[in-house]
């Protein structure tokens, strides 16, 4: 007993790395991401986030205490405010508006990830909920932190793709990133192996699904 959210990422190395050092990410960091992938991504994630944030409403929902409660709208007011602003924001200069992204079809893969998360979710606790959600909080905040440790990562306007490394690197959603670890942490530490071993089996589900979202960005599949 004791667990951490450490502990999380240990039980599932290999993916987790095939995740965190995927070739979308490698090629988003040098710069020489196809900008049609790009694109594809972020119209997807467009439809992911809305999702995502009716997940943070459901935690929200499911919160028994006011600290549970700010940490669901948390994550609910970083997707509307910030995260969705620099997709359409990219989207806008590509001659997409909200509405156009709005009507776009749904790709399988964001379909199996955003609903897995919200099954789960419904399913489960909070804490189930909250392991479903870490892979992308927790996650992306390590990307940017991993691609700035990395030689062949090119930042300002030589790379297209800077202001997308500057908002997951920026305070708002490392300090988010280190609440949701705080947040893991404390409820990680009280929980049976048996518990343990089933949200490992979440949490693994849920960062197989993001290393199909990006495959997905790369090979523009629908
Ligand atoms: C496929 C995919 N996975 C993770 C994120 C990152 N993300 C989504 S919601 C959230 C928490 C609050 O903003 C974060 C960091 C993404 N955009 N797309």
């Amino acid at each position: 007993m004791g667990y951490r959210f450490d502990d999380l990422t240990a039980a599932c190395q290999d993916d987790w790395r095939r995740y965190v050092e995927h070739d979308f990410v490698r090629q988003l960091g040098a710069g020489s991401l196809a900008q049609g992938a790009f694109r594809h991504y972020l119209q997807q994630d467009y439809l992911f986030l809305i999702h995502f944030a009716r997940a943070y409403a459901l935690a929200a929902y499911k919160s028994r205490t006011l600290a549970d409660l700010r940490q669901a709208h948390e994550g609910l007011k970083a997707i509307v405010d910030v995260e969705l602003g620099l997709h359409v924001g990219y989207c806008r200069d590509w001659g997409i508006d909200e509405a156009d992204l709005a009507r776009l079809p749904e790709a399988k893969a964001t379909l199996a990830y955003t609903r897995y998360v919200l099954d789960t979710g419904n399913r489960g606790d909070l804490l189930d909920l909250h392991v479903a959600l870490a892979p992308c909080l927790i996650g992306y905040g390590e990307i940017a932190n991993w691609l700035n440790a990395q030689a062949f990562t090119v930042r300002g306007e030589a790379n297209p793709y800077d202001a997308w490394i500057a908002m997951y690197e920026g305070d708002d959603f490392q300090g988010a990133m280190r609440a949701e670890l705080e947040w893991l942490d404390a409820r990680l530490a009280d929980v049976t192996p048996a518990r343990f071993q089933e949200l490992s089996g979440v949490f693994r589900d849920a960062t197989r699904l993001e290393i199909d979202f990006w495959q997905m960005g790369l090979e523009r599949t629908d």
